[in-house]
């Protein structure tokens, strides 16, 4: 029951990647998110002005359908966009692997931010099934129902920069997908993330600098949020880079050249190209980092600007654990 399934960037600065999901024969295109739990669709209960643009879940058109009466989800997300609604299960689809009786969250509120992201049909959520919002009784990720049916418990992702699409993959690990060796490190799932100590930083050719980073795995967050001393290492190399309040994070002409970050996984070195720091246009001839400050959120953020400088193993055997690769 092993699936493959493309990933797609949703706009010009690879902001999110879209898969396509089927749920009963409808097919939705859904943001697989390592950073929460619930899978959650667009739905025909939504009132029809936060319906517009969006390809609708309408559960009286499926078959499989079965109705959880009297459960409920709300999530909230830490860009403070959210959603909540109502629970059922259904036959749900993603690439090869199929699975029933899963359970898939209907929006009946969803925030302007999901309003406004046409492009979005909801999530599928990757995280640990402890953090599953779904109320009185928290219900499993795709992953975990489809696990024990996976040739492997695994799942990995190999995202691409700027407009090409990437894949998924559900319980086989392609090695034609990556170079070298994969270096593995252990998961902390007391947070129900796929959450890992770093080992440190390095900034263009510069020497590399020890130092423990809790950060997490996260598909759904778009940019590397990380502690202020590699954020201040990283601009002191971009001529002209400083930090703009009124956009939120550090900018820099969109002319500068910027060095390559390289993040510690134990003793692996992982890359990230400069080029792919360059996020988005800002404002006038000012572009957007893709390397941010992780104050406020709790631990470091490594998101789609690092992840798709990788090949990446989300281990889900009974010690979890993410393998990351060159590619
Ligand atoms: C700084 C703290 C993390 C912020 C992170 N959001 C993001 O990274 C959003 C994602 C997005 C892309 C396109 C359109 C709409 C939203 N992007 C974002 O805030 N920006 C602003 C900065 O420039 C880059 C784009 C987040 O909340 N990620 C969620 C999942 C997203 C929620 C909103 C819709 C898209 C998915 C998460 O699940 O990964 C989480 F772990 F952060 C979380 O909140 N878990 C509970």
């Amino acid at each position: 029951n092993d699936g493959s399934v493309t990933a797609s960037p949703e706009d010009a600065y690879d902001s999110e990647y879209l898969c396509p999901v089927s749920i009963d024969g409808q097919t939705l295109a859904l943001d697989f998110d390592t950073g929460s739990a619930d899978l959650w669709v667009f739905s025909t209960s939504l009132p029809s002005s936060e319906q517009k643009g969006h390809t609708l879940f309408d559960p009286s058109k499926s078959t499989n359908w079965k109705a959880l009466s009297g459960y409920k989800w709300n999530i909230t997300y830490g860009d403070g966009s959210g959603a909540s609604g109502t629970v059922g299960t259904d036959v749900v689809t993603v690439g090869g692997t199929s699975v029933s009786g899963q359970a898939v969250e209907i929006a009946t509120k969803v925030s302007s931010a999901f309003v406004s992201d046409t492009a979005n049909d909801g999530l599928l959520g990757l995280a640990f099934s402890s953090i599953n919002t779904v109320t009185p009784k928290a219900q499993h990720t795709f992953f975990d129902t489809a696990k024990s049916s996976l040739s492997s418990p695994v799942f990995t992702a190999d995202l691409k920069h700027r407009q090409l699409p990437g894949t998924y993959d559900f319980g086989t690990i392609d090695s034609s997908k990556y170079t070298g060796t994969i270096t593995y490190i252990d998961v902390d799932t007391a947070n129900g993330f796929w959450e890992f100590t770093g080992s440190g930083y390095a900034v263009g050719s510069g020497s590399f600098v020890s130092s423990s980073i809790d950060a997490i795995a996260d598909t759904g967050t778009t940019l590397i949020y990380v502690p202020d001393a590699v954020v201040t290492a990283y601009y002191k190399q971009v001529s002209g880079a400083s930090y703009d309040s009124s956009q939120g994070g550090y900018t820099f002409p969109c002319s500068a050249t910027l060095p390559n970050l390289t993040l510690g996984i134990g003793s692996y070195h992982a890359v990230v190209p400069g080029q792919y720091i360059n996020y988005s246009p800002a404002s006038g001839s000012k572009c957007f980092g893709g390397v941010q400050s992780d104050s406020g959120i709790g631990f470091s953020i490594y998101g789609d600007v690092f992840l798709k400088s990788q090949f990446v193993i989300f281990d889900g055997s009974s010690t979890p654990r993410l393998g990351f690769a060159a590619k």
